[in-house]
């Protein structure tokens, strides 16, 4: 981390609870009630007490098992989803990759969610008639352009989605998993343009279990465990702290 770099991403004492539901039989809801206790729901604290800042520039994992909170973050850091406590600022144009196919109007064809996706990342109408022919060549699904996306399988989705959001004007790009559905040499292709994207400056946060990708694209690693922070520092130490 250079002192001259600027923070793109801060997090401060984020914590987010969810409602996880419960059944019980007649009887227990019944005595429950009366005891007046809430019974069909309880809190779940999916993130507890998060602070960690991202300068301009850096490439970081956030690492955990699955459940531990990892998703949630990323939703929260992207504005989707809104911290209970704490807060989550961001300077610059940020672009998620976080669901596959979310922001895709199923019955749209590719070209018209590759035009409806871009305007949402802040694209005007000639920048995105200028990047079209590059967006669907990188993405590779040029002969189903013109298709309605619901018949798109979800590696065809990720391909559109992935190539939209590089060819946006970023400051900040958050990638959870989906290159995951992506096939060999797709993902290849795609981490080949992270690296590019990491050295023309842009900031990078990746959700992955793919931890051959996550050592080649991040030079700090978050670790995540039932929503707490257990470390935040080099990549090689992160993973060994997950496998601890
Ligand atoms: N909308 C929601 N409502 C209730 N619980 C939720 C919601 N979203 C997430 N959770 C819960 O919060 C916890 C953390 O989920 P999250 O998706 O952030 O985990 P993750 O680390 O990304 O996991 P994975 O590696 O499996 O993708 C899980 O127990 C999950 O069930």
């Amino acid at each position: 981390m250079s002192p001259a770099r600027k923070p793109s991403i801060i997090v401060e004492g984020v914590r987010k609870t969810f409602l996880l539901r419960r059944s019980h039989s007649f009887k227990e809801a019944a005595i429950g009630w009366i005891r007046g206790k809430d019974v069909w729901s309880k809190k779940f604290q999916a993130i507890d007490d998060v602070s960690f800042v991202i300068d301009e520039g850096e490439s970081v994992a956030i690492l955990g098992y699955n459940g531990s909170g990892k998703s949630t973050m990323l939703k929260m850091i992207s504005g989707v989803l809104e911290p209970d406590a704490g807060r989550v600022l961001v300077r610059g144009r940020l672009a998620g990759l976080i669901e596959v196919g979310a922001g895709f109007h199923p019955d749209l064809s590719g070209r018209e969610n590759v035009y409806l996706n871009a305007a949402i990342l802040g694209m005007k109408k000639h920048e995105i008639d200028a990047r079209f022919d590059d967006i669907v060549e990188f993405s590779g699904i040029e002969p189903f352009i013109d298709q309605e996306v619901k018949h798109y399988s979800s590696g065809m989705f990720m391909r559109l989605a992935f190539s939209v959001a590089i060819h946006a004007e970023l400051d900040i790009l958050l990638v959870d998993e989906i290159l995951s559905v992506g096939d060999a040499p797709f993902r290849a292709k795609c981490q080949e343009k992270i690296h590019s994207l990491a050295e023309a400056g842009k900031t990078m946060v990746i959700v992955s279990h793919d931890l051959e990708m996550v050592r080649d694209l991040c030079e700090r690693g978050i670790v995540i465990r039932e929503g707490r922070q257990i470390f935040d520092g080099p990549i090689e130490e992160a993973l060994k702290k997950l496998a601890g």
